[in-house]
């Protein structure tokens, strides 16, 4: 079953409650929480606080997604501000074992992402002790960027590679997700989709979150009826 994660960096900032009520309304059950440091990525969010002072107003899962420098300085922060998951960045963790075990032992789910120039060679060593891999299908930084076609491949490619080694981890996909691309990155391999401009920057929050739902749900049943395997 495909997750849609929306992702709160394409909110309006100034109405944060009511827009996480009106997706979590539409049937999310995630929310995506980009973490900007200006230094790892040339730009700047939110920090624990405002994930804190959000929690108590939903009960959405906490995707939280570290686009800083140094995680492992701000991993307790956001496990005691209610984070579920935590990723951090493998281009930010010359000791990424350690990090990982951080996450988890701070009571949340681990995981790590990927740039896209960030091959999958590392990953072999660590996919045993995370339960998902974020494939950032744009360079992180900014919303509303368009989605790179060739992480097609590497979401083909970690998706066998989990496979083989019979694990158990899912494969998250951020950046430029659409309703016209949905298919193709579930077909590839993926299961969590994050989606920032495709549905808080329309209109219509509702109607966008289930046209990407739909979408992504229908290649799930079109590959049953034909057998097909990504
Ligand atoms: O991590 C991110 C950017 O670094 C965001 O999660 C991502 O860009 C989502 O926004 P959009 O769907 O608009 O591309
Ligand atoms: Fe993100």
């Amino acid at each position: 079953m495909v997750i849609i994660a929306p992702s709160l960096l394409a909110a309006d900032f100034g109405r944060l409650r009511e827009e996480i009520a009106c997706i979590e309304a539409a049937g999310a059950t995630w929310l995506h929480l980009d973490i900007m440091d200006g230094h790892f990525v040339p730009n700047l969010t939110f920090g624990p606080g405002v994930v804190s002072a959000l929690r108590p107003y939903t009960k959405l899962t906490f995707d939280v997604h570290l686009m800083v420098e140094q995680p492992e300085n701000f991993i307790q922060a956001f496990a005691e501000a209610g984070a579920e998951w935590i990723s951090v960045h493998v281009e930010t963790c010359p000791h990424l074992h350690r990090v990982i075990h951080q996450v988890r032992e701070a009571g949340c789910r681990p995981a790590v992402a990927l740039n896209p120039a960030t091959g999958l060679q590392g990953l072999e060593w660590v996919l045993e002790e995370v339960d998902m891999v974020l494939v950032m299908t744009v360079n992180p930084g900014f919303g509303g960027q368009r989605f790179i076609p060739s992480m097609l491949r590497k979401i083909e490619e970690l998706a066998r590679l989990i496979k083989a080694q019979g694990k158990e981890v899912l494969i998250e996909v951020d950046g430029g997700i659409s309703a016209d691309n949905a298919a193709a990155v579930c077909r590839a391999g993926a299961q969590v989709l994050v989606a920032g401009t495709a549905i808080f920057g329309q209109q219509d929050r509702v109607a966008a979150f289930k046209a990407l739902h739909y979408a992504a749900s229908r290649a799930e049943e079109v590959d049953a009826r034909t057998g097909y395997r990504g």
